[in-house]
């Protein structure tokens, strides 16, 4: 290889140069020590070791661990040539006096690029050039390093130099603090000099001293213009230009060529651009190990041994890396909780699965359990869950929603208040003071609780909002204590700053802060660092989002490596215990059905108060939603809202209770008084009549009879009746009317209603409108005379006003219905059960 070479030939210079000593007393010998040739002979030895690092790649800790002797170019003397070599990087840096207008010193730069990228361990050296005054153009022959990935394009507007700067300040500050980890060096080479603030800051960077990893050329310095004083820079060896063309060079710091400050006492001519062909195979050479090392792959993230860490001090996971280095965020006393931001597409639900992954590939399930939430369309956590396509789930999962409600939201909360407070008391109750400590016979894993989209929780600004609000500063002030650990994302925080004053006390317990692209909000005002970003990449910051904070890291994007993903998924759940549940899943755009109900499908002739189905309540476990139909005036059923699911909830109630009893043990008279529900209302008698009920159907004023006849009297022998009314509107005319005893059939409709569960008569009836159900029962103020509602799609506040409930939270909208109970207070959302079929759409058909 030609650098090989290049440096080949200036070991060989050096040691001729030896033989000459006259010369070499005068030039070589007097870089390291004067007067001591020893020392000469130890800088040969580093130079030979360079030129061997080109093909032998040695360790970059090895390669680093002092100055690099370097070579600028070639000494004259009366005795002959021999090279002159400077001291960079390890505190040292370089100033040549003229900058890279002038084509010598745009050649010298070049070849110092050329050089230090050749000689140094494949990806240990960054180079970041600046060339304002030639646009870039003193670069344009090093074109195919920049193509290959293996130098930035040149900075060339005050703002890309800032830029650089700060990039280069953030380095030597992580550097400086760095314990572990291998070096790495970041080379700026300044082709000119920039101006005012941007000066000092580079001046700065000079005086960070050896642990910084940073080493400075600067072209121009010190800068011509009279009358300022520039700043000055620390640890540099000055070059200087003469109008012959050759160069002077000062005495390097810590090794001086001279005894009196002169400098090297003999001209030295630049060495001038490297050769062509080494440019091009040095750019193959690092652009394949850019490309190795830029495609982060997502097994990057699993470690070596599954489920082989304890939580007991926290969690940790690698979520990607900076520059070579694996970059690792944890869960524990320091960073309990997480806060990502990203606008839509920015890689979120990628940066999710890579955490979620890494975690569950680390710790057991007895170490670590995954509550998983997602508010938005879509299929973040999909893969977390049992599908018809693949059985496997991940162990770890307890609860997962997908296009969760809000009111799920707030049932996982309290669900993990509760655990909370369990794990409270339990460490109450051992006296101990960390989960680490309580007995090991039971497992107590770590929780992490991510809720994707976040903010939709807080939307509405109302009781479930202030739930959500006071649920979460509950969970995000305590929860480091108990193990459980929040992650919330989102892709806006301004509408949630807005709303609540509360938001310093929540997000104030919220140290790691990650940003994707767009997801600036997350950091402090001050700090932009993630406008810029690409995507796959993103701003973690462990100091609430303090620009100083700020690293960069890439992470791998799962999606790409569905492969590996899914097998490491097969993994761990091949590896789970025997018996272990999978997770209590909610999918928010899934209808319910009765029919697959766990309690529907339990149900025994024989209990001893039947129960009435009605749907699936929206929390963690979907619990069915029933109500008790006992003794107790009042227990009828009312299913309210002009959407035909109403004809289906009636269906399912009717056919639950027809379960509980042996046939003969209660009669079911089946009233289809509207033709939008007579397809149901037969479906519901063949299904009666198949499991050997006795059935009848009523009309309207057949309806009237039977009310007449089960308000003056017991029911006709023993057992239950149930009176099913589908579309009680439909018969309210005829029910309005009187009789000859000026009797109407509402009366008896309200005497059945007060009279009726005592002799095992209950009234199952689907109103279309609110205001039908009040006037039929004779004014809202009876309203505990059907106790329990399901309010299909009817308007929050006309409920409430219903029910006599000032700030009742409910919006109507497809496929969900509240739930009330009006003797044990119960006010639930839930999926309604609908008859598969007559599912209704967002617009209520
Ligand atoms: N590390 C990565 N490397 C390359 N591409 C990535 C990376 N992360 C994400 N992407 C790509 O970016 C796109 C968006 O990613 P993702 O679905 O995670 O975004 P999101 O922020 O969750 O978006 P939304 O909020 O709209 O769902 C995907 O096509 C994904 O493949």
């Amino acid at each position: 290889m030609g650098l090989a070479a290049t440096f080949g030939r200036a070991v060989a210079a050096h040691r001729q140069a030896r033989a000459h000593l006259d010369a070499a007393r005068y030039g070589l010998a007097e870089i390291q020590a004067p007067a001591d040739s020893g020392e000469a002979a130890g800088i040969v030895d580093r130079l030979r070791r360079i030129g061997e690092a080109v093909s032998a790649e040695p360790e970059p800790a090895q390669f680093f661990a002092g100055p690099l002797p370097v070579r600028l170019g070639v000494a004259t003397t009366m005795d002959g040539e021999f090279p002159a070599v400077v001291p960079l990087h390890g505190g040292t840096h370089l100033a040549i006096d003229t900058d890279a207008r002038d084509r010598r010193v745009a050649a010298l730069l070049r070849t110092l690029v050329v050089r230090l990228l050749a000689a140094a361990p494949a990806g240990s050296v960054r180079v970041s050039v600046l060339d304002a005054a030639a646009l870039g153009a003193t670069f344009l022959p090093l074109r195919a390093l920049v193509d290959a990935g293996a130098l930035p394009p040149p900075a060339t507007t005050e703002a890309e130099i800032a830029a650089r700067l700060d990039e280069a300040e953030r380095h030597a500050r992580a550097a400086q603090q760095a314990t572990t980890g291998t070096p790495e060096l970041l080379l700026l080479v300044a082709a000119s000099l920039p101006d005012g603030r941007d000066l000092a800051r580079l001046a700065a960077l000079t005086h960070a001293g050896p642990t910084a990893g940073v080493c400075v050329i600067a072209a121009g310095y010190p800068p011509r213009s009279a009358g300022l004083t520039p700043p000055p820079l620390g640890g540099t060896t000055g070059v200087r230009l003469d109008h012959q063309g050759y160069a002077w060079i000062g005495d390097p710091p810590g090794h001086p060529f001279s005894s009196d400050g002169s400098g090297l006492a003999a001209p030295v001519r630049l060495d001038g651009d490297p050769p062509a062909g080494g440019v091009a195979a040095l750019a193959d050479r690092l652009g394949e190990v850019h490309r190795r090392e830029s495609t982060l792959d997502f097994t990057d993230l699993l470690p070596a041994r599954p489920w082989a860490e304890s939580s007991g001090n926290g969690l940790r996971a690698v979520i990607g890396r900076s520059g070579r280095e694996p970059v690792i965020c944890a869960f524990d006393d320091q960073t309990p909780h997480w806060l990502v931001g990203g606008r839509t597409g920015a890689g979120k639900t990628v940066f999710l699965l890579d955490v979620l992954y890494g975690l569950a590939a680390r710790y057991s399930p007895d170490e670590l359990s995954l509550y998983l939430l997602d508010f938005k369309e879509g299929v973040s956590f999909t893969e977390f869950v049992p599908t018809g396509r693949d059985p496997s789930w991940i162990p770890h999962a307890r609860a997962v929603g997908i296009e969760s409600d809000r009111e799920y939201g707030v049932a996982v909360l309290r669900e993990l208040r509760r655990e909370l407070n369990r794990r409270a008391s339990a460490l109450k109750r051992h006296g101990v003071t960390k989960l680490s400590d309580l007995p090991r016979d039971k497992p107590v894993p770590r929780i992490v609780a991510v809720i994707d989209e976040f903010h939709v929780l807080f939307a509405g600004n109302d009781a479930v909002a202030r739930e959500a609000v006071t649920l979460l500063e509950e969970l995000a002030r305590k929860g480091r204590s108990y193990g459980i650990h929040l992650v919330l994302a989102s892709q806006s925080m301004t509408g949630i700053e807005a709303l609540y004053g509360k938001t310093d006390s929540i997000f104030g317990q919220f140290p790691l802060r990650v940003a994707l692209p767009g997801g600036g909000g997350v950091l402090d005002t001050l700090n932009d660092a993630a406008g810029a970003l690409p995507i796959g990449s993103a701003i973690i910051n462990p100091a609430a989002g303090l620009a100083a904070a700020n690293s960069v890291v890439r992470f791998p994007d799962a999606h790409a490596s569905a492969a590996e993903v899914a097998q490491l998924r097969h993994e761990l759940w091949q590896a789970r215990k025997p018996g272990s549940r999978p997770p209590a899943v909610f999918k928010g755009y899934e209808s319910a059905h009765v029919e697959d109900d766990p309690t529907y499908r339990g149900l025994v002739p024989g209990g001893r108060r039947p129960l009435a189905l009605v749907g699936r309540t929206v929390d963690v476990d979907l619990t069915s939603a029933l109500f008790p139909l006992d003794a107790t005036p009042g227990r009828h059923l009312a299913v309210v809202g002009t959407s035909p699911v109403g004809a289906s909830v009636l269906h399912a109630a009717t056919i639950s209770l027809a379960r509980q009893h042996p046939p003969g043990s209660a009669r079911f008279l089946i009233a289809p008084l509207v033709a939008v529900a007579d397809e149901i209302a037969d479906a519901t008698m063949a299904e009666l009549a198949e499991a050997g009920h006795p059935v009848s159907r009523l009309d309207a004023a057949g309806l009237r009879d039977e009310l007449r006849k089960l308000s003056g009297q017991p029911a006709d022998g023993p057992g239950r009746t149930f009176l099913v009314g589908y579309g009680m509107d439909g018969a309210s005319g005829i029910l309005s009317a009187r009789d000859e005893n000026y009797k109407s059939g509402l009366d008896d409709l309200q005497a059945v209603l007060r009279q009726g569960p005592a002799y095992g008569v209950h009234l199952l009836g689907w109103w279309r409108g609110l205001r039908r159900l009040s006037d039929d029962i004779g004014g809202s103020s009876n309203r505990d005379d059907i106790a329990c509602l399901v309010a299909l799609n009817v308007p929050g506040g006309e409920l409430g006003m219903y029910l006599g409930v000032t700030d009742l939270a409910y919006t109507p909208r497809a496929n969900r219905a509240l739930l009330v109970d009006r003797h044990d207070q119960r006010t639930r959302l839930i999926v309604p059960f609908v008859r598969p079929g007559y599912e209704e759409d967002d617009e209520g058909h």
